[in-house]
Order: C-alpha cells, then structure tokens, then sequence
C-alpha cells in the first residue's frame, strides 16, 4: 500500500475533530507524499525488518503519561530496521490511546540515541533505499509530533544523527546534566532527512539552525537553553539525591501541563499544532472548531457550576 493510502486512512481513522483533520490531512499529502513518487511501502518494510536488533517499548500509565523507550543499549540505542518499524507501531497504538494527554519519550541505559544503525544505513547506501527509509520515518517522527498528547523528549547522554532528530519531533525537551544533542550529519556527509532540519528551524530560526547543522556544534545544557532548544535542564542525580530518576523528575515536569481532563489537555494540543502547521486562515478556522468540541463539555459546565475564580 502506497503511504499516501496509509497518511489517508490513518486520518480518516480519527474524526474526532473533523475540520482539524481535514486540514492536516491536506497538509499531509502535500508535505510528505510528493517528493518520492515510486514509494512502496511494503518494499521499504522488507527491507526495513532484514536490519534487527533492539526494540521499542510502550508504556502507558494510569496517570495518562506513557513512557516510549529506545532500546538497544549495546549500540547506545542506534535505531535498526525493526526499531523503525516498531516505531510506527508503537506510534499507531498511541494514536489510538484515547485516555493518553502526556507522552515521555527516552533511551534505555541513561543514553538517548546515536541515530541510525550504521550497519543499516552502509547496507542500503543507494539513493532509492536512502530515501524510502528517510521517507518511512519523516512520517512516522510527523504522526509522533502530531498526537494530541504534550510530548517531551528526555535527553540523557547522547542524541546524535537521527537521535537529535528525534528530540525535534516532541513539544519539548529536557536534557539532564552533561547530556549532549548534536547533529553530526555534516560529519557523516549526509543532512538531516527525517524532518529534523524543518523542525529545528521551527524551533531555533534559520540563524541557529544553520550554525547547528553546518557547524556539527555539541549542545550542552547551557547552550540548548540559551538557543531555545531546550525547555529545562533537570537537576544532578549525584549532587541532589533527593529529585529521583531523570524518569520522575519528567514526569514532574510534565505533569504541570497535563492536569485536567483528557479532552481539554488534547484540545489544548490541537489548537496549538494547527497554528504551528497551517496557514493563519485554516489555523483559525482549526481553532474555531476544536473549541466547539469543548464548549458546553463537561469540563467547561463544571467549572461554571464550580463559580471559578482565578486568583
Ligand atoms: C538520517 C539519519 C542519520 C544518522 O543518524 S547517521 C548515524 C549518526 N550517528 C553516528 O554516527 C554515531 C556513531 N557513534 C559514535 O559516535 C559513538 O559510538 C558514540 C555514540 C559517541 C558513543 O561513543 P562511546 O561511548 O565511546 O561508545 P562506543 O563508540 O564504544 O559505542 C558502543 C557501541 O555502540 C555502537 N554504536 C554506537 N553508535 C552506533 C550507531 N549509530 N550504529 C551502530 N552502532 C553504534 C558502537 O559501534 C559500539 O559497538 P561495539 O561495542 O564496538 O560492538
């Protein structure tokens, strides 16, 4: 099945917010299905499955939060062929998970990811397989920036390549002390092609991008926060025993924006991706309509019920 079919049905599947997805679905097929015409899904998924190794685990907790887990520490969490594909998987139940309002996505062994399995990427070098892979995770990296779940990246150790990448396809991101996120593309004589070069130019502006990508720069803690890369840097482990795993102490963080009732946390994050993704006309028309999915909800009479103020 062509991936087009797929962005389609996959859409289609969600009508919650009709207009929202329409809208999306629109810019879908625009953004990820033209530049690659003879795309075959099945072909790139056979190739993908002969590179195995490591795994994606899902875990979806009563809290709302689930935690997404990179796992393949011996190659320090390099994404092989059947991570991918367990990616998208684990992508598709998460689309699915109508209790879901936070997502934390992490490495295994205290290390983000280095990228793309090298052994992978030297055994599909040539150009056409080059590009149904980066085609097969630009989609699947937009669909996980697109849940209406606020997503965070926790950055520990390293994301390098595809692993910093990675990190641009979350709402926000956290680095521990003495992480590092670099794109060493330019080292590897490639780019960015699983979308991170367009997401982090949203993210930093062009100027900072730039100096990012043709610069291979390391970025710190100081520095991801003084770009706006970084939402917060979380507390030493070592010098204050106090704050817990890395793990809590994002799910803390990120639990100050998911308080509340599923349905308003996931309007919240569709008002706010369909004004980071659409033209201004269709991101106000997006809005309108979300609302309308709120308005005279539950949660809106209760809180008129309850008299709010807001002191
Ligand atoms: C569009 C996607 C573009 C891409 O993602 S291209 C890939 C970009 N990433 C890289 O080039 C990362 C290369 N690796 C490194 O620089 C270093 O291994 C790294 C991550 C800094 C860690 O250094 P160290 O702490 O010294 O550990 P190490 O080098 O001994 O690595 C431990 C084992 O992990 C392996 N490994 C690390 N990154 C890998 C990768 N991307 N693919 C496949 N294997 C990878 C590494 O070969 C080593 O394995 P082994 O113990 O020698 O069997």
């Amino acid at each position: 099945m062509r991936l087009c079919a797929v962005m389609r049905t996959f859409l289609k599947s969600r009508s919650r917010c009709g207009a929202w997805d329409r809208l999306l679905q629109k810019q879908s097929r625009a953004s990820i299905c033209s530049h690659v015409h003879s795309f075959n899904e099945a072909n790139i998924r056979e190739k993908l499955q002969a590179f195995p190794g490591g795994s994606i685990d899902l875990l979806k907790q009563d809290s709302g939060i689930a935690v997404l887990t990179i796992n393949n520490p011996s190659r320090m969490n390099a994404l092989s062929g059947s991570m991918m594909l367990d990616l998208e998987e684990k992508v598709t139940q998460l689309e699915n998970w109508t209790d879901g309002k936070g997502l934390i996505v992490c490495g295994a062994a205290e290390t983000f990811c280095s990228g793309s399995d090298l052994s992978a990427v030297r055994a599909i070098s040539n150009t056409q397989d080059g590009m149904m892979m980066c085609m097969f995770m630009q989609n699947t990296l937009t669909r996980l920036l697109r849940l209406p779940l606020i997503s965070v990246a926790l950055v520990e150790g390293k994301a390098l390549g595809g692993g910093a990448e990675f990190i641009t396809a979350c709402d926000f991101r956290l680095m521990a002390p003495d992480s590092v996120i670099q794109f060493v593309h330019k080292h590897m004589g490639l780019v960015p092609g699983w979308g991170g070069a367009a997401r982090l130019v949203r993210i930093v502006g062009a100027q900072k991008a730039l100096q990012l990508l043709a610069g291979a720069l390391k970025v710190n803690p100081t520095l991801g926060l003084q770009i706006g890369l970084v939402d917060e840097v979380l507390k030493d482990l070592h010098t204050d025993m106090a704050v817990g795993t890395t793990l809590k102490q994002a799910e803390q963080w990120l639990s100050n924006y998911v308080k509340g009732p599923v349905p308003v946390i996931q309007a919240v994050k569709k008002v706010v991706l369909s004004g980071r993704e659409l033209p201004l006309s269709e991101a106000l028309r997006t809005e309108m309509s979300v609302f309308g999915t709120v308005w005279g909800g539950p949660a809106n009479l209760q809180a008129l019920a309850n008299k709010s103020k807001h002191k």
